[in-house]
């Protein structure tokens, strides 16, 4: 059974008698124990996607079924406690006059007092922060308050988990560490997750497909290293990394013509003879080589720890070339020529 499906949702917010469209008739399927991360520039209606599914957003027209259950429609919009969702929030929405423990047992009610302890006990191993039951969440670092906003979720055993910009508050280091820490539980729990950020770092860390949205639509969806290496449009391209473009033209079934001279792909390209199109290259796609009559020039190096970026002036364009293995004395201004290593191309012809 899939966790979510999303059906042709459409979502408005009305504004000084203006009806503005922002989720367009979009689709989503979650399988089960799947990670999903929505995935967009600012505005493009992610968090009032996450908010349709919770229940917390009103104006929404399309079915949305939960593990099965279709949780809104012409008869029934169930609320969000009847959602079986749980919510993690960027700011972490912990209560400041509750212990931890009773900030976990919030939501527990409805359980007698030895199983809710049980419960809450439970949660708070899983997170590894047993012994902070009795502190205030102002006695908590960032992360070991989200830690317990993710115990208090967990301690609903929701079937659906619904993560808004988690981790957007904590440093980096913390940041990442509490990523692998919480995909770790979600999959120890077979728990599926719909995650939300605008940072694909953060995306590729955490999710096992990422979907893309532009302007209220889900533009391609897939593992990461899809979206990154067969991205579907220059825009899917240009967002999940930095891109270089050169002018090729079909010259037979599996050749191209270049600037950098003819160029064989494994197989037939889907285009026409002689048409006219844009070849991505990513910057480890290209290889440099100092070279006393190259045909480029270094105009910027950036070492950036693991590798070093170059800027190269190639015929009259600046190419973005990576290079993992650092190279000594590559300086502004050397002559260096350029190749492109082997790999399967992607062309688009806008
Ligand atoms: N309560 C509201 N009333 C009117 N318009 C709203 C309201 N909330 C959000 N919007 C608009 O809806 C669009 C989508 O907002 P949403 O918060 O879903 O985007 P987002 O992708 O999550 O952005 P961000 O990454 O900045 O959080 C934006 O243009 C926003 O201005």
């Amino acid at each position: 059974m899939s966790a979510l499906v999303i059906k042709n949702l459409n979502c408005f917010y009305q504004e000084n008698k203006q009806k503005n469209h922002i989720l367009k008739n979009l689709d989503l399927e979650l399988q089960d124990n799947e990670i999903v991360c929505l995935l967009g520039e600012s505005g493009c209606g992610k968090t009032t996607l996450l908010r349709a599914v919770s229940g917390l957003q009103n104006n929404i027209h399309g079915d949305i079924t939960i593990n099965g259950n279709r949780v809104n429609g012409e008869s029934i919009n169930l609320a969000p406690e009847q959602r079986k969702v749980g919510l993690i929030f960027q700011d972490y929405a912990l209560f400041p006059h509750l212990s931890v423990f009773d900030n976990i047992a919030f939501s527990l009610q409805k359980m007698g007092k030895e199983a809710k302890r049980e419960r809450v006990e439970k949660v708070l191993a899983l997170v590894q922060l047993s012994e902070f039951s009795e502190r205030f969440p102002h006695q908590l670092s960032g992360g070991q308050q989200q830690r317990i906003a993710i115990a208090r979720a967990l301690a609903y055993q929701p079937e659906l988990m619904l993560l808004d910009e988690p981790f957007s508050n904590l440093d980096q280091h913390v940041r990442f560490k509490l990523i692998k820490e919480i995909r770790l539980l979600l999959k120890k729990h077979a728990m599926s997750a719909l995650f939300v950020t605008h940072s694909k770092e953060e995306g590729f860390a955490f999710a096992d497909k990422i979907a893309l949205m532009r302007a209220g639509k889900i533009i391609q969806i897939g593992a990461p290293q899809q979206l990154y290496s067969q991205p579907s449009s220059r825009y899917v391209a240009d967002f999940m990394g930095t891109s270089n473009y050169i002018d090729v033209q079909v010259a037979a079934d599996n050749q191209l013509l270049s600037d950098f001279g003819q160029l064989i792909n494994d197989s037939a390209v889907k285009h026409p003879l002689g048409s006219s199109l844009q070849l991505l290259l990513r910057p480890e796609q290209i290889a440099i080589n100092i070279a006393v009559e190259g045909v480029g020039a270094i105009v910027d190096v950036d070492f950036l720890g693991a590798f070093q970026q170059f800027t190269v002036n190639f015929k009259g364009k600046l190419y973005v070339v990576k290079q993992n293995n650092l190279q000594e004395g590559y300086q502004i201004g050397d002559r260096v020529n350029l190749s492109i290593i082997n790999h399967d191309f992607v062309l688009f012809n806008d």
